[in-house]
């Protein structure tokens, strides 16, 4: 029997956690956490994304801040409220929701978050701790951490003699997903859009990560019997059986015929993508336990 993994569930109990150590940290030290969401623009997709984690972050109990910045916002303007954030002291966490209208330069401005507040895990300093193998110093990427989760959770802390396959190389999700694989001792493999029959390569992961933004791609002849499968894609795509103009969500993983193949396998919506937004939680509250000279608890 196939199982299909719960990421709803598995975040809630990662919330849960979270929420018990805000306010443990409260108690002893009068701390409240602090998280700042920035989003510049009218990406409606961006805007329900940033809410959710709004939400979520005061249902976890901390301070939560939200600027909204218009569309004509200019790198000046964006750079200057970050420098602001960095010296709140009430804020432990920074997220600047990408990706940013085209004039924007992403890459400066996440480089001027402070590190120790970058709770996306994407300054060089955190992705330079992941890439050496120092888990427990920096933030690690919420996306990769989450889906992390998951792998711990159907095999262990150690992957020994196990082939993992990551589909995709970004900054944001692929190479961190390879260094935290390859810190649980997998033997691990980068694919992507240039790799040579890339069918054949996934039929050898035991553990196979899809984060290629090509909806439904990776198909069940791709997939070794009894592989765990973890779908990072969210595409949205046409549904005319839902009403014109209708959408729905799918992963990069052509789920009901992978399912089939799989032993373990996550679903979109519904998989990775609460995960993510639990490990922002959990990287806020560990932010605010180093800033408080404590020992911050693992998630
Ligand atoms: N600085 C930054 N950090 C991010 O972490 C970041 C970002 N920018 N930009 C956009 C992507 C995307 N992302 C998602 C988070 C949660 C869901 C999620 O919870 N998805 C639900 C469904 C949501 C729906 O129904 O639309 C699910 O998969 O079940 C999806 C996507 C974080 N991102």
């Amino acid at each position: 029997m196939t199982t299909v993994i719960d990421g709803k569930q598995v975040a809630a109990s990662v919330i849960d956690a979270v929420k018990a150590a805000s306010q443990t940290l409260q108690d002893e030290t009068g701390i409240k956490t602090g998280l700042a969401v920035v989003i510049v623009g009218n990406d409606p997709a961006s805007h329900a994304y940033v809410s959710a984690k709004s939400r979520m972050a005061k249902e976890c109990g901390f301070t939560s801040v939200q600027h909204t910045l218009p569309e004509e916002t200019t790198q000046e303007e964006l750079a200057a409220l970050v420098q602001t954030l960095n010296e709140d002291e009430s804020l432990h966490g920074i997220l600047v929701q990408l990706p940013l209208p085209k004039h924007l330069k992403s890459e400066p401005i996440i480089q001027s978050i402070l590190p120790e507040k970058d709770v996306d895990g994407l300054h060089v300093v955190n992705a330079g701790k992941v890439a050496t193998g120092d888990l427990d110093g920096g933030l690690v990427s919420c996306t990769p951490a989450g889906a992390m989760v998951f792998v711990r959770r159907t095999h262990g802390e150690d992957l020994s003699g196990l082939n993992a396959v990551v589909i995709g190389r970004s900054n944001l999700f692929g190479k961190p997903m390879a260094q935290l694989l390859l810190a649980a001792n997998a033997t691990v493999t980068i694919a992507h859009s240039r790799t040579k029959d890339l069918p054949s390569v996934c039929r050898g992961a035991d553990i196979l990560v899809a984060a290629v933004g090509r909806p439904q791609m990776v198909k069940a002849d791709w997939v070794k019997p009894g592989a765990t499968v973890i779908d990072v894609g969210i595409n949205r795509i046409a549904a005319p059986e839902k009403g014109e103009g209708k959408f729905r969500l799918v992963g990069d993983v052509a789920f009901a015929e992978c399912a089939e193949v799989a032993e373990v396998i996550t679903p979109v919506p519904g998989g990775v993508g609460p995960m993510t937004i639990a490990m922002l939680m959990a990287n806020t509250v560990i932010a605010a336990y180093r800033k408080a000279g404590k020992k911050a608890p693992k998630f």
